[in-house]
């Protein structure tokens, strides 16, 4: 008989009405990699933020959907469905069922932890939805994960430079742009979401995963395209790491260029995607003299994307090479021994015939 293999995929989470954006933004503030405070500091903190940033976040979630929720989960779902389908064709012999676990909003992890344990899965491989690592993202769901579960499982860490990953970016970029009837003069702004830069500074690999993707997307776009890395969704006071999607967009649109703008770290239509990029960066862009501004689809269940997927499932199985794309060692939740980053940072991209663990 066949092996139960659980997939596990993890994302943030987004509230499911308009009266689930406050609790949800608590429990978001509340995690210790998100607000690096002790306890009864960190609560109160998160309590005030949550309360005060609600009803503006409130409204932003109202645009995308008349109950006043986020699509991440439904979009989500769909991602698990394309990936268990193609699953279940490279494993014939074995039962393959993908779970979701969300961070902050139901199905919260501790659910999805509970019904992989009641399903009786022989193998655990957990796939973060997030291509780079940071420690505010994967680290904090796998931590989580890791509370919940007690059995054995396999971590995929990152896939940032996946051949297919990097392809389906590039498909998505080109198909934009024959949609906004193939103009001159552009500039692709490539945006992920951004970092407070004390993170960073601590060893996070997420910035420069980020930036070296954007170079291999760069690689492949036609040559007269200028091209910049930004960061998005700034929360607090904190310094970020930059430079800030708004400010490249007021730069470029002063110009008066054709702007491209592509989410690389978000692999769904959310909130960041479809109303920042969508329509609060739109309006700068007209403020400031932009000739176009057409946004970039979230992969979605683009077919390269879920490919990727798959290679990394039947990779954490031992059952395919992967890339190795961290930066190993303290950080890493696949286990890998780990070398110096600068020396990651010039193999990144080399296929090698290693796996994880
Ligand atoms: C204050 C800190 C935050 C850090 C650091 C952060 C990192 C981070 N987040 C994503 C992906 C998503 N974020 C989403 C929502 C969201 N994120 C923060 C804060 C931080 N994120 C907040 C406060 C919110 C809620 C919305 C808001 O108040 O603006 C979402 C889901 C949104 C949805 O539609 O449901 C995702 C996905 C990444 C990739 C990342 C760093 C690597
Ligand atoms: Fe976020
Ligand atoms: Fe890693």
């Amino acid at each position: 008989m066949g092996r139960r293999i659980a997939v596990v995929l993890f994302n943030l989470g987004g509230p499911d009405t308009g009266n689930d954006v406050q609790p949800f933004l608590k429990n978001l503030f509340r995690d210790p990699a998100i607000i690096r405070a002790p306890l009864p500091v960190r609560w109160l903190v998160a309590r005030l933020i949550s309360t005060l940033r609600a009803p503006v976040v409130k409204q932003n979630y109202a645009m995308m959907d008349a109950g006043g929720g986020s699509p991440l989960l439904r979009e989500t779902k769909k991602q698990a469905d394309a990936l268990q389908a193609e699953l279940a064709k490279k494993l014939p012999g074995d039962e393959v069922r993908c779970f979701i676990a969300m961070r902050y909003w139901h199905p919260f992890t501790e659910e999805a932890a509970a019904e992989v344990q009641k399903w009786g899965a022989d193998e655990v491989v957990l796939l973060p939805l997030y291509p780079q690592f940071s420690t505010t993202t994967t680290g904090s769901s796998l931590s989580a994960w890791h509370k919940a579960y007690k059995g054995k499982s396999r971590t995929i860490c990152c896939y940032p430079f996946e051949e297919n990953f990097v392809s389906a970016h590039v498909d998505q970029i080109m198909a934009a742009w024959e949609r906004a009837g193939r103009p001159g003069n552009v500039n692709l702004l490539l945006s992920a979401h951004g970092l407070p830069e004390s993170v960073v500074k601590s060893g996070d690999p997420y910035q420069w995963q980020c930036e070296a993707l954007a170079e291999m997307i760069a690689g492949r776009v036609p040559a007269d395209w200028e091209v910049s890395v930004c960061y998005q969704s700034r929360v607090g006071p904190m310094k970020w790491i930059g430079p800030p999607t708004e400010e490249e967009i007021a730069r470029i649109s002063d110009q008066g260029r054709n702007i491209l703008i592509a989410p690389i770290a978000f692999v769904s239509e959310h909130i960041e995607t479809l109303v920042e990029l969508g329509e609060e960066y739109r309006l700068v862009a007209e403020k400031h003299g932009a000739a176009s501004y057409t946004r970039v689809e979230a992969l979605g269940v683009h077919p390269g994307f879920i490919s990727t997927l798959t290679g990394e499932v039947l990779a954490a199985l031992g059952m395919k090479e992967t890339i190795r794309s961290c930066a190993g060692g303290r950080l890493c939740p696949s286990g890998w021994s780990g070398c110096p980053q600068a020396e990651l940072k010039q193999k990144a991209g080399v296929r090698i015939t290693e796996t994880a663990g």
